[in-house]
């Protein structure tokens, strides 16, 4: 409920693909396929879509995209507008390409380019100067599981990667435990259900009411044929898909678990 005692509007699920370093220009023809489907849903699904490709398609897939109905978001940013460095590109820079969002502090960020908690959260933060929405991402190892250390190592991620300043408009959280990327592996719909609540109630803790109206994907080996259980976990408010989002007939299966 809000101050006034009226209640809080439902949160809109969002499908974001992270194509990761996949996709030349044969692969438009997936996002066009999957604008088409979405046209053809028309209003009977509930869930907003996105695609983040690599940064080389960004500006075209936009283009493409450009009625809007699949959002299209960046894998990273540098927290820098501009300036000498090299091979990277700024949260401006997405933006001006037609982005609407980022992803950041994705574990295979955190694991190839030694990506800290505090690195994360200044990304966050160029991306709101840019206007983008931050898809922040936390999730443990396998080790840390192992040694029930779940529960504070995403806290700490959460509390380290993200800035004081934020809406539920402009920020996501997405869980993603490193052991079940691309490896067919997911945790019990009880295992997510324990992480959201926490991830829920620290949300909630820290920004009142934006806490309890900030999306909370999950993502780790999600497809068709887990969708349905997985996104009807509680505070699970849709999914960041990997593999599965390569291909628009794989994306569409989860996207149909949204279709009312
Ligand atoms: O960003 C997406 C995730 O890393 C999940 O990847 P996956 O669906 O291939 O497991």
């Amino acid at each position: 409920m809000t101050d006034a005692g009226s209640p809080l509007p439902a949160i809109q699920p969002l499908v974001a693909g992270n194509w990761k370093m996949n996709g030349t220009k044969a692969a438009l023809a997936e996002v066009i396929a999957i604008s088409d489907w979405i046209d053809s849903a028309g209003n009977t699904l509930k869930a907003d879509t996105m695609i983040c490709p690599p940064a080389t398609l960004t500006m075209v897939m936009a283009e493409l995209c450009s009625n809007g109905k699949v959002l299209i978001g960046g894998q990273d940013c540098h927290p820098l507008a501009s300036g000498a460095h090299t091979g990277d590109i700024s949260a401006e820079m997405l933006a001006d390409a037609g982005a609407s969002a980022v992803i950041l502090g994705h574990s295979e960020r955190r694991s190839d380019h030694a990506e800290t908690d505090n690195g994360v959260r200044a990304k966050v933060e160029a991306a709101h100067r840019a206007g983008l929405t931050a898809i922040v991402c936390v999730g443990e190892t396998a080790g840390q599981r192992g040694a029930g250390l779940t529960l504070p190592v995403v806290a700490r991620q959460l509390e380290g990667s993200i800035p004081d300043a934020v809406t539920a408009e402009n920020t996501i959280v997405a869980y993603e435990p490193v052991w079940a990327i691309g490896t067919g592996l997911t945790p019990t719909a009880d295992d997510v259900a324990e992480v959201h609540a926490m991830i829920r109630e620290a949300l909630q803790k820290r920004f009142d009411v934006a806490g309890i109206r900030m999306r909370i994907l999950y993502g780790g080996s999600v497809k068709g044929s887990n969708a349905a259980e997985l996104m009807s976990v509680a505070n699970v408010n849709g999914a960041l898909v990997g593999g599965a989002s390569l291909k628009a007939a794989d994306l569409i299966q989860i996207l149909e678990t949204y279709c009312k």
